[in-house]
């Protein structure tokens, strides 16, 4: 009961203004996507993403989704091109998803909500480490996949089977040799725009980089992430379900597609 208090009244997206007032900045995230509002950006670059395996250390529930954290102390596992300048350092991947199939992901297309959105987190080698990196207005570059509901996908299967080592918060178990590349969908084009952490700090340090394709996830595949418990061990048991925060003012910001 208190998980659930805890959950939906005190800690929820509308009480973060009280102790992050960033929460009402001008570069809020996540938004609603208006490709027609969007503008073609012919000097845009395709994303060069590359992933090392070896880099992939564990997977943790961290009490308000489950993250698979890689090892960023090289150039292993980065992100160039596409928005940005310089090189972005993988550091994890996480999730948000619903507790149906009919909402879950935090940006939205024309409305359009998704069942789940995979966010992969990566930093700015130009400051020392991602903490630091996190409270500069380039610090970060987030992409984002839409995840709609079709076939099972294997590459998200082998991530959904560790689910029962890490049902409750604070649970974290080795992951290793998990090629991150496996989750993107075929085609890279994108929308991006200058946002925040979706969650506190809230941060106003990401630049968003939100995949058009979506990848396919299947309805027992989506009810596997919604027997992760918000809750510890030992409390009262709380699905951890709706982890995603609405769309955002766009406050005047402009979103740029890759793609005609
Ligand atoms: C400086 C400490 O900051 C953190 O730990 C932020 C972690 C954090 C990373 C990514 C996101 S998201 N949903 O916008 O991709 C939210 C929060
Ligand atoms: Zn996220």
């Amino acid at each position: 009961a208190t998980a659930e208090i805890f959950h939906s009244v005190h800690a929820g997206p509308d009480k973060w203004a009280d102790n992050f007032p960033i929460a009402n900045g001008p570069r809020q995230s996540p938004i609603d996507i208006a490709p027609d509002a969007s503008s073609y950006d012919a000097a845009l670059k395709p994303l060069r993403l590359k992933y090392d395996p070896s880099t992939c250390l564990e997977i943790l529930n961290n009490g308000h989704s489950f993250q698979v954290t890689f090892a960023d102390d090289t150039d292993s596992s980065t992100l160039k091109d596409g928005p940005v300048s310089g090189i972005y350092r993988l550091k994890q991947f996480h999730f948000h998803w619903g507790a149906s199939d009919d909402k879950g992901s935090e940006h939205t297309v024309n409305g359009t909500k998704y069942p789940a959105e995979l966010h992969l987190v990566h930093w700015n080698t130009k400051y020392a480490s991602f903490g630091e990196a996190a409270s500069k207005p380039d610090g970060l570059a987030v992409v984002g996949v839409f995840l709609e509901i079709g076939g099972a996908n294997a590459s998200l299967q082998e991530v959904l089977n560790t689910f029962s080592a890490i049902k409750a918060k604070g649970k974290q178990t080795s992951f290793a040799d998990f090629d991150p590349s496996t989750l993107l969908p075929a085609c890279l084009d994108y929308w991006t725009y200058d946002g925040s952490l979706t969650t506190p700090p809230l941060l106003e340090s990401v630049t968003w980089i939100v995949c058009k394709e979506p990848i396919s996830v299947s309805r027992e595949q989506m009810k596997k992430f919604r027997e992760l418990l918000f809750s510890a061990e030992g409390e009262a048991e709380c699905c951890m379900v709706d982890n995603y925060r609405p769309p955002q003012p766009l406050k005047g910001r402009s979103v740029r597609a890759s793609f005609k």
